[in-house]
C-alpha cells in the first residue's frame, strides 16, 4: 500500500482535499491519473491515505465484492441520511438487503415503459411555460438558465410516476419543496470549506450519534433540514392515502403504491418500518430528480455548443415521430426511443463525461487484494500488478476518471463524441456497470435502483426539447464550470454564488413539432 504512488500532500492537516474537492470535477483527479496510473494514493485529512481507484478490474471488484465486505463510507451515508433520511442509499448490510428487496419491484422494465408518457408530458409543460415566456419577451428566442427549470420538471415527473402526486413545480414558483431543492447540492456540497473538509476525516473517528447530532444541529445545513421537514410531511400523507387507496381497492400504479403493497405483503421480517417508507420517499424525490436535473443540464449545454449534433439529432427524431404518425400513434414509447441510434449514443456519452456521482465512496471491511487491469509502477519502481489493502481502507472509486478510460472508450476519451457508441468503438470485455459499461449508476449491490428510469428520463426530455427549440450557445458558457457538489453540477466561473447555472438561448423552431 505505501508503495502506490501519487501526490505529495499539499497541506499538512488537509492533505490533497483542496486541489481534490475545491477545484472543478476532475481537475486533481486526471491529472494524477496522467502521472501516476488508474489506483493512486492521496492523503485525506489528519494524514490518513486514502486510493482512488479508476482502474477497471480494481473498480469492479470494489464494487462488485459479494457480501459486504467493501462497504458505502459512513461519511457518504450520512450525506445520504441528511438528504433523504434512513432509506436505501444511508442502510447498510442486512438493513440494505432487506429495504432493496422491498424497494426492487418499482424499478422494473415493464413500470419503465409505463412511465414514458409522464416523462414526456413533464417535458412538454416546462416547454408550453417557456413557449409563454418567449411570446412575452421578442416573440422569437429567450434565455433560460435550464438547471433551475429542469429541477422542477424532473421533481414533476418523479412525483406523478413514483407518487402519483402532482408538485405542480413547472406551473407554480411557490411550492417550497421545489424551491428548496432548486440548487440545493451547489448550495450545500459546492467547494466545501476547510473545515468541511477537516470534518470529513474526524466524523470517521467519532461515534455516528455524535456526527448526526453536530449535522442536525449545523445551520449551514439549513436548506437540509427544512428538506427533511417539508420533505417527509409530503411523504407521510402520500403514505396514508396509499394505504387507504389499496385497502379500498383502487390502487395506482405509481412506484410508491407497489412499495407500500409489497411492503404489506412480505413476511413481517422483510418489511419496512414506517419511517424507512417515508425515507424511501424522501430518497425517489432526491435521488430522482437531482441526479437528472443535472445529466439533462449537460446533455443540453453540449448540444447547445455543437450545433451540427444538435440538427442530426433532431432529423432523427423527425423520422421517428413521422414512423409514429404513420402507424397512427401519437406519442414516442420506450420501444422508439430504443429504436434510435443517436438518441441513445447522446444519452451514453453524457452519463459517461457526466457522471453526476462522480466518486463512489467505499471502505474495506475485511483486508483484501484488488488485481489490477493495468500495473502501475510503484514508488520503489517496483511493478505491481495487484494492491494489497488493509481492513479500513477508504477508496474513492472514481466514475469520472474510469469513464475516460482509453482502453475501454478510445484515444479520444477526453472529448464528448456520440459517435464513438454509434461506430461501435466501446469495448465491452470488462462488464462494470449496469447501463453501457459505464460507472455512471455504480455496479453490483450498491447500484443505481432507478437507471432504467434515468435512461429513459433523459431520452424522453432530449426529444421533447429539440422537437420544440433550437439551442444557441450564450457567451456565459465559455466560463461554464463543471463545479464538485457531490455532483457534477454546472456553474458559471465568476459566479458559483449564483448556484447552479447554465443560460442557454432558446428559440422557437421555424416548423413546429408534428403534435
Ligand atoms: C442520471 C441519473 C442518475 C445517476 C447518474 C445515478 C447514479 C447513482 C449512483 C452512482 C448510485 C450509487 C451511489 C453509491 O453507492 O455511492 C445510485 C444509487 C441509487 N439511485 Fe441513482 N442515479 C440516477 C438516477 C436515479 C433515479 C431516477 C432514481 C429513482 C427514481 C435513483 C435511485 C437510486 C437509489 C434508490 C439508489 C440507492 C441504491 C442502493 O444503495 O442500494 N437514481 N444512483
Amino acid at each position: 500500500f505505501s508503495d502506490i504512488p501519487g501526490p505529495e500532500p499539499t497541506n499538512f492537516l488537509l492533505g490533497n482535499l483542496r486541489e481534490l474537492l475545491q477545484q472543478p470535477a476532475g481537475v486533481a483527479e486526471f491529472e494524477w491519473q496522467r502521472i501516476y496510473g488508474d489506483v493512486v494514493r492521496f492523503r485525506a485529512s489528519l494524514g490518513s491515505d486514502q486510493l482512488m481507484v479508476a482502474d477497471p478490474k480494481a473498480l469492479q471488484h470494489v464494487l462488485q465484492s459479494s457480501g459486504y465486505r467493501w462497504r458505502k463510507s459512513p461519511v457518504r451515508r450520512e450525506i445520504a441520511r441528511l438528504t433523504s433520511g434512513r432509506g436505501l442509499a444511508w442502510a447498510d448490510g442486512d438493513v440494505h438487503t432487506r429495504q432493496r428487496k422491498v424497494m426492487l419491484p418499482g424499478f422494473r422494465a415493464p413500470e419503465t415503459k409505463y412511465f414514458v408518457p409522464f416523462f414526456m408530458s413533464c417535458a412538454e409543460a416546462m416547454c408550453s411555460k417557456w413557449k409563454e415566456t418567449i411570446s412575452e419577451s421578442d416573440g422569437q428566442s429567450h434565455v433560460f438558465s435550464f438547471p433551475e427549470y429542469i429541477s422542477r420538471a424532473t421533481l414533476d415527473a418523479i412525483g406523478q410516476t413514483a407518487f402519483d402526486y402532482d408538485f405542480g413545480a413547472t406551473g407554480n414558483h411557490e411550492n417550497e419543496l421545489a424551491n428548496l431543492y432548486e440548487s440545493l447540492l451547489a448550495n450545500s456540497f459546492r467547494a466545501p470549506p476547510d473545515i468541511a473538509l477537516l470534518m470529513l476525516d474526524l466524523f470517521r473517528k467519532v461515534p455516528s450519534g455524535v456526527m448526526e447530532f453536530i449535522n442536525d444541529h449545523n445551520p449551514k445545513m439549513k436548506a437540509l433540514h427544512r428538506v427533511a421537514v417539508v420533505g417527509s410531511e409530503v411523504a407521510s400523507g402520500l403514505i396514508a392515502q396509499k394505504t387507504a387507496d389499496i385497502k379500498n381497492g383502487t390502487p395506482n400504479n405509481d412506484i410508491m403504491t407497489l412499495l407500500v403493497q409489497s411492503n404489506l405483503s412480505e413476511n413481517p421480517k422483510n418489511r419496512l418500518t414506517d419511517e424507512e417508507l417515508v425515507a424511501q420517499m424522501r430518497t425517489l424525490m432526491f435521488g430522482g430528480h437531482e441526479t437528472l436535473t443535472n445529466t439533462i443540464s449537460w446533455a443540453m449545454y453540449e448540444l447547445a455548443i455543437n450545433p451540427k449534433l444538435q440538427a442530426r439529432l433532431r432529423d432523427e427524431i423527425r423520422e421517428a415521430e413521422e414512423r409514429i404518425a404513420n402507424r397512427g400513434e401519437e406519442e414516442f414509447t420506450l420501444q422508439d426511443f430504443e429504436e434510435m441510434p443517436l438518441l441513445n449514443a447522446m444519452g451514453k456519452e453524457t452519463l459517461r463525461v457526466y457522471p453526476v456521482a462522480q466518486h463512489l465512496y467505499r471502505t474495506a471491511y475485511e483486508d483484501d487484494v484488488l488485481p489490477l487491469t493495468t500495473p502501475i509502477v510503484g514508488k520503489s519502481g517496483k511493478v505491481i500488478t495487484e494492491v494489497h489493502v488493509p481492513k479500513g481502507t477508504q477508496v474513492i472509486g472514481s466514475a469520472q476518471g474510469y469513464n475516460r478510460n482509453k482502453e475501454i472508450f478510445g484515444e479520444d476519451s477526453f472529448e464528448f463524441n456520440p459517435d464513438r457508441w454509434i461506430e461501435g468503438r466501446v469495448k465491452s470485455e470488462i462488464s462494470l456497470g449496469v447501463y453501457a459499461n459505464l460507472a455512471t449508476f455504480a455496479s453490483g449491490i450498491r447500484s443505481c435502483l432507478g437507471w432504467r428510469f434515468a435512461v429513459a428520463e433523459i431520452h424522453a426530455f432530449i426529444v421533447v426539447l429539440l422537437r420544440n427549440f433550437e439551442l444557441e450557445r450564450t457567451p456565459q458558457l465559455a466560463r461554464i464550470r463543471r463545479e464538485s457538489a457531490l455532483g457534477i453540477v454546472p456553474t458559471i466561473e465568476g459566479e458559483q454564488d449564483k448556484g447552479s447555472l447554465l443560460p442557454i438561448k432558446v428559440h422557437l423552431l421555424s416548423r413546429p413539432a408534428a403534435y
